[in-house]
């Protein structure tokens, strides 16, 4: 008998064994666990990732489930919560049982960018200034814009936000993996190398006022404050403070290119409040309301975080007439909020009109969800808010954006992806006023 022939269908067995296996055991799983809200039915081993329509990944479910209904990315369950009253009464009033950090599935990861070479693009120059916003704050340093260590840090949180776009099979992520853990061994080398130099009486950044509450308890064996953590906590920050807030900022210059009624009115406002001679403060915003409800239209429009980060059930929880068990992924749409018709003037186009009063007064609006909400909201929120106001009312008193191609060609949407919105990359004028 030829072995070779015989090799061949031995394999040909086991790998049939195996998948078998496999199906067995989805199916078991899928069919486990009974009391989950409903939603469509799973395929064996894939779930429902070849029924979800990754440009409007949840909206049929919606209107066929409801407010809360389960999907399966794979053999893995995840419970989709949107609505103003489901998400108020899960984040905010079960927030606790509802607060568990899950990490991305790669599954989940279907997203679809366009990228275009330029001339003049503000990306680059945006997200390099507002990481060192954070580097100031986390490492008490700015770095040059061409710093290789800089351009390292920067280039592995844009893939993070970017090249998570690929499959469950061996590839680029892995690469992503690696170099995630050298910015983190970046961050480990610049905590490490505080930890026995800090003056208590004058910790200079966010690394040093850690490294003394280390030290402070280094004899309560329950702490939270020890080495790995700070290491988490540095890399955390700087890559969820540093993409965010530039695309929001880029999103908001293309918004203004295409409306640039709007863009005069918020130059007419700061000219008139704060003038050509000072930097806009935060105590200015209250006399900028147009401005304000510009920025909060920006975005609200831009809807950055569509199912925030996914969340982690830490108990067995029962909620409208359901069971999620403990360990099941949560995903809050935040999107469904904020374009929720019920809440908003004009919740499909831009329209700063959302955020402001009869009277030409700021409103706020509880539907505003962008940080997500309860206990696991954006951690820097406040900071966010401050850069966003700061830098696009800097850049509205000292310039003026323009397309470089017809206003009716200039496309607004952000990428859409199942996990964030990305604005798109363009090129731009910008004129100085005086
Ligand atoms: C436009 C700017 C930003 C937006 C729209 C935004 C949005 C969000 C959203 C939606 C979440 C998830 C909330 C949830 O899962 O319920 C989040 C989490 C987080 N954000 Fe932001 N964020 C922004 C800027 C920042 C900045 C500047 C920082 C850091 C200084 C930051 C740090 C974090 C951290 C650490 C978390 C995780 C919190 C946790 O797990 O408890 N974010 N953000």
């Amino acid at each position: 008998m030829d072995i070779t022939l015989t090799l061949t269908n031995v394999l040909y067995v086991v790998t049939a064994g195996l998948v078998l296996l496999l199906l067995w055991k989805s199916q078991r799983k899928q069919s486990s666990i009974g009391q989950l809200p409903p939603g469509p039915t799973p395929y064996p081993l894939l779930g429902n990732i070849l029924q979800i329509d990754v440009k409007e990944p949840y909206k049929y479910y919606l209107k066929k489930y409801g407010s809360v209904f389960t999907i399966w990315l794979a053999n893995s369950p995840v419970v989709i919560i949107s609505g103003y009253q489901a998400l108020k009464d899960t984040m905010i009033g079960l927030g606790e049982e509802f607060s568990g950090r899950a990490t991305y599935p790669l599954t989940l990861i279907l997203c679809y960018f366009l990228f275009k070479g330029s001339a003049f693009s503000p990306a680059d120059m945006l997200s390099n200034t507002m990481a060192n916003v954070i580097c100031s704050i986390v490492f008490g340093q700015r770095f040059e814009f061409e710093d290789p260590q800089f351009k390292f840090l920067l280039q592995t949180v844009n893939s993070v936000f970017t090249v998570l776009n690929i499959s469950l099979f061996p590839g680029k992520h892995h690469l992503l993996f690696r170099d995630v853990d050298k910015a983190r061994e970046y961050c480990k080398r610049q905590a490490k190398a505080r930890i026995n130099n800090v003056d208590p009486s004058c910790p200079q950044d966010l690394i040093d006022a850690f490294v003394l509450k280390i030290q402070e308890e280094k004899y309560n064996p329950d702490t939270e404050y020890h080495f790995d953590n700070l290491i988490s906590l540095v890399w955390n920050l700087f890559s969820a403070g540093t993409e965010t807030t530039s695309s929001t900022v880029r999103h908001a210059l293309l918004l203004m290119m295409k409306h640039p009624d709007v863009q005069e009115r918020v130059q007419k406002e700061i000219d008139e409040v704060v003038g050509q001679d000072r930097w806009s403060s935060v105590e200015d915003r209250q006399n900028l309301p147009y401005t304000d409800a510009v920025i909060h239209e920006i975005q609200r429009n831009m809807d950055l975080a569509p199912i925030a980060v996914p969340h982690k059930m830490m108990c067995d929880t029962e909620y409208n007439g359901y069971v999620i068990p403990k360990g099941v992924m949560v995903f809050p749409l935040l999107s469904s909020m904020l374009i929720d018709p019920k809440m908003w003037k004009n919740p499909d186009c831009f329209d700063p009109e959302n955020f402001l009063d009869a009277d030409g007064r700021f409103q706020k609006n509880d539907a505003f969800v962008v940080f997500g909400m309860g206990k696991r909201a954006c951690l820097g929120e406040a900071l966010a808010r401050i850069e966003l106001f700061i830098f696009f009312t800097y850049l509205l008193q000292h310039f003026t954006f323009k397309a470089t191609v017809p206003l009716e060609e200039l496309d607004t949407a952000p990428t859409k992806c199942s996990f964030g919105r990305m604005p798109r990359t363009y090129d731009c004028y910008a004129i100085p006023r005086k």
